[in-house]
């Protein structure tokens, strides 16, 4: 290679490692492995150092992947947060081992193993024993105010046990999900037809960017602490630290341990290497540390990490296991979905059969032909995953998967959903699985909570000819369903309660039952406040729709043609006629109040979740009155970001108080 083209290799690889960090922490959508990445940051680092012409500054070998978020204040880190340097192989461990020894000269050192949590991480300043503030990473001098979000996390002390803790200190973790809360969450989201979350690290740092703590607070985030920094340290030990720190209240993991020799090092590793396996939260790797923070202060740091410390990384369990054959499944919304039924192989203790494809995007990008050996993964992850193609193993003659371009149930020609890699049946009303995903989504415990009638029931019924839609459900009696298949008096009769008590199911979640494309749980909830009945809605232009917090242009149109279908316009009159809630309860009408009523309201600055005019539209339609001007007469200011600094001054001159986004959409029950 010439030097002009080494220069352009080196920026293309930088600008692929941008795009893969951005993914990665802002997105929390990675599109390739950790392994993956690590290879390429390393082909980069080794590039930087024979060529030192082409170093630069802002290369991402020389800085960490950035999660600064709009939406969150930044506040700038007292002491940097870096990143770890990572190996893969006992032997760079040893060779850190050794590189540490020479520096310290002839000086005793300890080590500290610890796990490496795979989370996203998080520093916290608490100040005479109470919490101040919580910080993520950011790109290490600065990161986001999530302070709201971390007090809803239950294992985070706001106020420590009695101590010796000094009087200001910053404590940094990790932030979790554990796996059953996000095997939950996944399964949650599978069933809505919401992406998944690729791992309990995106999930976790993509529940701790929610603009809504109590959303946050719903996700049940965990916590591990594992770095304490304070102008008063307790101990010159890191581990003695952490031990103090335990007994102050946080959560330190009783899983590290002290080591003296290199031995004990590569015991620990192989110690954890097989039983992190039993953890009930995820981790990526180990973490050495060297104890004394002395020690830590005279090894110092590189641009991005200290070289203090290492990480070492598991290697993600895969496996090459022959397609079997590809499956095309329609869901409830008509959403077709590529399947891998594979040759059964053992990954990470359990047998992996299947493998979503996803889309055709992947199935595309994968190149995957009929009967090729296909790389499965699970790195910890529960999903498995397809991450590649044995070319050489692909058989003479063998053919390019192609995505089905007819419904495999009804046989319906596809269409494409607009703006996504998606392909959907449209015969909404004619397609069983979506007909009858319908029914059951509609009985499922957050919806109706009809107790008695899930998969099974709702494809007896259907079969039977007796429930053909939701509505059908309210013709059900007690002697039609006696004598059905595995149907006795006890169980006829849950049925037959069940769909009574559904009548009093409150508004917001008849709409979520209704099975509205993309209208999911909170959306829907939402919608109900602002709409407060049905007939209202039927009633409402697209326009109007877009006026409600979170219903963007999409989710108007899916809502708008719904309701214009003869179909659903049939269907939700013989509901409204059953006794379902259609309309808000008094007891809501009254909470949601007059807040807007009379004010006079300037809008200033730019937002996250509407634009501009749709905020004067809400304000118009709350009762309110949009002024341009800041006036003695002004009752707030609904303040974005970039407000201008003149206008700040006016409103503290006069005194207008100056209200959030967030706070605005709580106070007409957006939230
Ligand atoms: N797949 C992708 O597209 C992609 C993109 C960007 C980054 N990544 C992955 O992320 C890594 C870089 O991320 P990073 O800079 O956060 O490094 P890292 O995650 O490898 O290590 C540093 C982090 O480890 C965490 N940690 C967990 N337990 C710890 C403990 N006991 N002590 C100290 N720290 C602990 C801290 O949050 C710290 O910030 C890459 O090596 C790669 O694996 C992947
Ligand atoms: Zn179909």
């Amino acid at each position: 290679m010439d030097l002009s083209s080494v220069k352009l290799y080196i920026e293309n690889l930088r600008k692929d490692l941008n795009r893969h960090n951005y993914n990665y922490y802002v997105l929390n959508s990675p599109q390739i492995s950790d392994i993956e990445f690590d290879k390429l940051m390393k082909e980069l680092e080794s590039l930087e150092q024979e060529f030192p012409e082409f170093v630069d500054p802002l290369s991402p070998t020389q800085r960490v992947g950035s999660d600064l978020t709009k939406g969150f204040e930044h506040v700038v880190h007292v002491r940097p947060m870096m990143s770890l340097s990572n190996s893969y192989s006992i032997e760079e461990v040893d060779d850190w081992f050794n590189r540490v020894k020479k520096s310290l000269a002839k000086e005793q050192f300890n080590i500290v193993g610890e796990l490496k949590f795979d989370g996203t991480s998080i520093s916290i300043t608490y100040k005479s024993g109470r919490m101040i503030r919580a910080v993520t990473r950011g790109d290490g001098t600065q990161g986001d105010d999530v302070t709201a979000n971390v007090k809803t996390i239950k294992s985070i002390p706001l106020e420590l046990q009695p101590g010796d803790w000094p009087e200001e200190f910053e404590i940094r973790g990790e932030i979790l999900m554990p796996w059953d809360i996000f095997e939950k969450l996944n399964a949650e989201r599978e069933y809505n037809e919401e992406p998944l979350f690729a791992n309990p690290r995106n999930a976790a740092s993509g529940t701790l960017k929610m603009q809504d703590p109590k959303e946050v607070a719903k996700r049940h985030l965990d916590a591990r602490f594992y770095y304490l920094l304070s102008d008063n340290l307790p101990y010159d030990s890191h581990y003695k630290n952490m031990e103090a720190a335990r007994s102050w209240g946080f959560k330190v993991s009783s899983c590290m341990k002290k080591l003296n020799s290199l031995d004990g090092v590569n015991e620990y590793i192989k110690y954890w290497d097989i039983h992190r396996k039993e953890l009930p939260v995820a981790t990526d790797g180990l973490v050495f540390k060297i104890d004394s923070i002395n020690q830590q202060l005279n090894l110092g740091f590189t641009a991005k990490s200290p070289r203090w410390a290492i990480a070492y990384k598991f290697n993600p369990e895969n496996a090459c296991t022959p397609l079997k054959y590809v499956s095309f499944e329609t869901g409830r919304m008509g959403i077709v979905t590529p399947v891998a039924n594979l040759e059964p192989v053992l990954l990470s203790g359990t047998i992996v059969k299947r493998a979503s494809l996803h889309n055709d995007d992947i199935i595309q990008e994968l190149d995957i032909y009929e009967g090729d050996w296909l790389y499965v993964e699970k790195g910890g992850e529960i999903i498995p995953k397809i991450t590649g193609v044995d070319k050489e193993r692909r058989l003479p003659n063998a053919k390019k998967i192609q995505f089905v371009d007819k419904c495999p149930v009804c046989g319906t020609p596809l269409i494409k959903i607009y703006g996504e890699a998606a392909w959907c049946c449209p015969n909404h009303y004619g397609c069983r699985p979506q007909l009858t995903g319908k029914i059951e989504h509609f009985c499922a415990r957050r919806m109706m909570n009809i107790d008695g009638i899930g998969e099974e029931t709702t494809e007896l019924l259907f079969d039977c000819g007796l429930v053909k839609n939701i509505a059908d459900l309210y013709d059900l009696k007690y002697d039609n369903l006696l004598g059905l298949d595995k149907i006795g008096e006890k169980t006829a009769n849950r049925i037959i309660d069940g769909i009574e008590a559904s009548k009093s199911v409150p508004f917001e979640r008849v709409i979520y039952a209704l099975s509205i494309p993309n209208v999911g749980e909170t959306t829907a909830k939402r919608i109900a406040k602002a709409v407060k009945s049905i007939d209202n809605m039927q009633m409402m232009s697209e326009e109007e729709l877009t006026a409600i917090p979170d219903v963007g242009q999409i989710i108007a149109k899916s809502i708008y043609d719904f309701l214009r279908d003869p179909i659903n316009i049939d269907i939700i009159a013989r509901l409204k006629q059953a006794g379902i809630q259609m309309e808000l309860s008094q007891e809501k009408l009254s909470s949601l109040g007059d807040a807007l009523v009379g004010k006079i309201i300037v809008i200033s600055g730019t937002f996250l979740h509407h634009s501009r005019d749709e905020y004067k539209e809400i304000i118009e339609r709350e009762g309110a009155k949009n002024s341009s001007s800041i006036s003695k007469k002004t009752s707030f200011v609904l303040a974005g970001d970039n407000m201008g600094p003149s206008k700040k001054e006016k409103c503290e001159k006069l005194g207008i108080p100056l209200i959030s986004e967030e706070e605005f959409l709580e106070m007409i029950g957006g939230k």
